[in-house]
């Protein structure tokens, strides 16, 4: 009891200061001890790497396979965004700019995301996007426990390509990608190559480009992260809590090369036995 209360202080804390709350079930003892261990919860993942990456794609089929949320602070403010709340025209400068949404604002968003998801039920997360900054990375820190950071990691050049072919679906918001990408490795390392990811035929002709996926924003939003972001890399792997994984090439290259760095290998083969079945 005592502790739950001390907890509780903390978080309220916190709270007042950053207004980021968790769920009970996530939330850290004041002790330092997880208040659940990630066997009784679902798994607290973040993931970290630069614009284009692919922390989407790869966080939401993770999201599948764990039955985990996959929450996009990105995605948040997209939201955001197209509700033309209060904040819509202050956040769409923001990032058509290709610069950070205060730590304040996105904090508030993810609070937000975090009751709606409490109210469900929701156990674990997989972030996406969150951390992005030291001070972020630091107040997560202080409220929860992560269990594991993956840094998806690709050379630069790759990124932009990748971001500039980047296409949504405007009706049910698939991701694609029309970019096709056969470059020469960096430092020693093999070439890259990744076919598209074409639309299929209903989604073809709805396609959308993000605003913020024009040439000179996407070099804004890789040099933002180098300063700013890369950092929190550095945040993690002093916790011994940062998983390196350069991507191979595209999804079918990717995909198993990283359920294995993640010991998931055994739900490939659940995966591939429902295919075929
Ligand atoms: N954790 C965050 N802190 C500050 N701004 C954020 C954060 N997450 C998202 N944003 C804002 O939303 C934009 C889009 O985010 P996201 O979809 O994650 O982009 P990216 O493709 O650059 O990884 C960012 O450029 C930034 O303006």
């Amino acid at each position: 009891m005592a502790a739950l209360l001390r907890s509780r202080r903390l978080l309220s804390t916190l709270a007042s200061e950053t207004e980021l709350r968790f769920p009970a079930a996530a939330a850290r003892r004041s002790g330092g001890a997880p208040a659940a261990s990630s066997e009784r919860r679902g798994v607290q993942w973040v993931f970290l790497g630069c614009p284009g990456v692919g922390k989407g794609t790869y966080a939401s089929r993770l999201s599948s396979l764990l039955s985990v949320p996959h929450i996009a602070t990105g995605d948040l403010v997209r939201d955001e965004l197209a509700s033309s709340g209060p904040l819509s025209h202050q956040l769409s400068e923001i990032v058509n700019q290709g610069k950070l949404v205060s730590d304040e604002i996105i904090i508030n968003l993810l609070s937000k995301r975090l009751a709606n998801g409490e109210a469900k039920g929701e156990s674990g997360f997989l972030l996406d996007g969150f951390p992005r900054t030291i001070r972020q990375a630091e107040i997560l820190e202080g409220v929860t426990d992560i269990d594991l950071v993956i840094n998806l990691k690709l050379q630069e050049n790759v990124l932009l390509e990748k971001c500039l072919g980047r296409r949504i679906c405007s009706q049910c918001g698939g991701n694609f990608n029309i970019a096709s990408i056969n470059v020469k490795g960096e430092n020693g390392k093999p070439d890259i190559v990744m076919a598209p990811l074409p639309p299929p035929e209903k989604c073809a002709s709805k396609l959308i480009t993000r605003a913020d996926d024009t040439e000179e924003v996407v070099k804004e939003r890789l040099r933002i992260y180098n300063f700013m972001s890369q950092p929190v890399e550095e945040f993690y792997r002093s916790r011994g809590k940062l998983l390196e994984f350069d991507l191979p090439g595209g999804i079918p290259e990717s995909w198993p090369k990283l359920l294995q760095a993640l010991n998931l290998d055994e739900h490939h083969e659940d995966e591939k036995m429902s295919i075929a079945a």
